[in-house]
């Protein structure tokens, strides 16, 4: 049995601008899936969603990712089974970690000799095909790692600030949210494409802060993305409680993270401010999971188990 995992990531800017090829930032996080792959009879594939076969209702992202890779090997019967650390549906890039590993276990177990350049190539072009439109900013940094900007595919140093994330626990579909800013998009493209615009501005200021570990200046740059995130309708009230509560509590910056909707918000923490934002979120309403970037993207865990 051949086992790999595949980081989540948070945003520290540029969500939905990227998709349409503004510039974003974006970190894995020490947040795992691990997928295990063994031959088998047939196609099964366990999540806590269920246990199916093929089925794009259900298993959308593993089911394409199945299909992708019977183009390469023959592939009859596996059992694939996913565990995760990230919360589905909730912007930490879950669907990109599932692809990207279950793309990777296979690609070991069936000895396809696939480059970490094609790893991410096939897992994006899922992601379009599962969300209609979909950038490759989240499948790139869970298979590569680090920070990593979009769609330079430029790594950037490491952020040396602990990262707190704060969960609505409301489950957010990417492929909705992207439909309606796209929709926002075609119905006042004058007002739209300016604030798609800035956000990929903020994300190349951003690029020389991060060389030059300014945190203070990012965050405050972070703090305007979320106003623009709330301005092309991708926020919530739970979102926005976190958001203060963490403001409200030593954190350098709050934002989105990912698709937004519900799912989750991100915040650098200031010195020494990480619990207290951790239990701000906590007695806000929302679930706190403090967290650093990683430097380790797709990764083989262990070729029995
Ligand atoms: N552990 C898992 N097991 C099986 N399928 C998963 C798992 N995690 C994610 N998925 C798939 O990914 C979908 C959620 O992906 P979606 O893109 O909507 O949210 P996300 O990736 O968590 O957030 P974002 O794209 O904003 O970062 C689920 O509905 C499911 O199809
Ligand atoms: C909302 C979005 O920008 C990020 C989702 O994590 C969609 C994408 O880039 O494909
Ligand atoms: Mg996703």
């Amino acid at each position: 049995m051949i086992t790999c995992s595949a980081p989540g990531k948070v945003y520290l800017f540029g969500e939905h601008a990227v998709v349409y090829g503004e510039s974003a930032i974006c970190c894995a996080v020490e947040l795992r899936t691990k997928v295990h792959v063994e031959k088998s009879e047939s196609i099964i594939i366990e999540s806590t969603l269920g246990t199916t076969g093929i089925d794009h209702e259900t298993h959308p992202y593993v089911s394409y990712a199945i299909e992708k890779m019977q183009q390469l090997a023959n592939i009859e019967g596996v059992r694939i089974r996913i565990e995760s650390e990230l919360p589905v549906g909730s912007g930490l890039g879950s669907s990109a970690a599932v692809t990207v590993a279950t793309i990777k276990a296979l690609d070991i177990l069936y000895e396809c000799g696939l480059s970490l350049e094609d790893i991410a190539g096939k897992a994006h072009e899922i992601e379009r095909m599962v969300q209609g439109n979909a950038s490759p900013t989240d499948t790139y940094v869970s298979t590569m790692g680090g920070v990593v900007m979009i769609p330079q595919r430029k790594k950037l140093p490491l952020i040396e600030c602990p990262i707190v994330i704060g969960n609505t626990n409301r489950f957010s579909s990417t492929k909705e949210l992207v439909g309606n800013v796209a929709k926002l998009r075609s119905e006042f493209p004058e007002i739209i494409e300016p604030i798609l615009s800035d956000i990929g501005q903020m994300s190349l200021l951003a690029e020389k802060l991060v060389h030059e570990n300014d945190y203070e200046t990012i965050g405050k740059l972070m703090n305007v993305n979320q106003g623009l995130l709330d301005a092309i309708g991708v926020g919530s009230a739970e979102l926005s409680t976190l958001v203060y509560a963490a403001r409200n509590n030593g954190a350098i910056s709050a934002k989105i993270t990912g698709a937004g909707g519900g799912g989750c918000m991100v915040a650098l923490a200031g010195k020494d401010s990480t619990s207290a934002i951790a239990n701000a979120i906590e007695d806000a309403g929302g679930e706190a999971i403090i967290t650093k970037n990683t430097e380790e993207g797709v990764r083989l865990e262990s070729l029995n188990g």
